[in-house]
């Protein structure tokens, strides 16, 4: 991908897909986009690098992903546990998640636009998504415990290679 130190800050939306959108229109001529969480604040700069490389590869949608630590279990509206779920087949996905721009105005141009990734749109046109290795310290800071690893990463702890499993 050529290198740009441009950079353009455009207003995103209420909702993810409003802010993905925006960028949409804001970037016509764009061959890729990576849709990343700011919540992720502590994403290694290598794992961008890393989902840029399998979309320069010729893959079309590209997501991080870790595998899931706990067993999980899904329960039906009174809480009580109605399976268990095979967790060796279970991902946790993060971001950036990376689409070339075809795809990413495709899965935009569906009706009824609401998903909690925008793999999750992709997938629904039927377009393989590739999963990578993630990276532990791309996690969500969105807890007050987050907040405190996150200050401990950040106060010099490398946690680099410590807490990947
Ligand atoms: C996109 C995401 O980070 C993938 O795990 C996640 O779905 C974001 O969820 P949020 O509720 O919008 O933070």
């Amino acid at each position: 991908m050529p290198r740009s130190d441009a950079v353009r800050v455009i207003v995103g939306g209420i909702e993810r897909t409003d802010s993905v959108r925006a960028g949409l229109v804001a970037a016509p001529d764009a061959a890729y986009f990576l849709v990343h969480d700011a919540a992720r604040a502590l994403t290694p700069p290598e794992l961008i690098v890393r989902v840029a490389a399998e979309l320069e590869a010729g893959h079309s949608a590209v997501v991080p992903a870790v595998a899931v630590a706990d067993t999980i279990k899904s329960v039906d509206a009174a809480g009580v546990v109605t399976g268990t779920p095979d967790r060796s087949g279970l991902r946790a996905i993060q971001t950036p998640q990376g689409f070339t721009a075809d795809v990413l105005r495709a899965a935009y141009a569906s009706a009824g636009v609401a998903a909690t990734d925008d793999a999750g749109l992709v997938e629904r046109l039927g377009v393989a998504v590739r999963t990578i290795a993630g990276d532990p310290l791309a996690f969500k800071i969105t807890t007050p415990l987050d907040l405190r690893l996150a200050e401990a990463v950040l106060a010099g702890s490398d946690l680099t290679g410590t807490v990947a499993r």
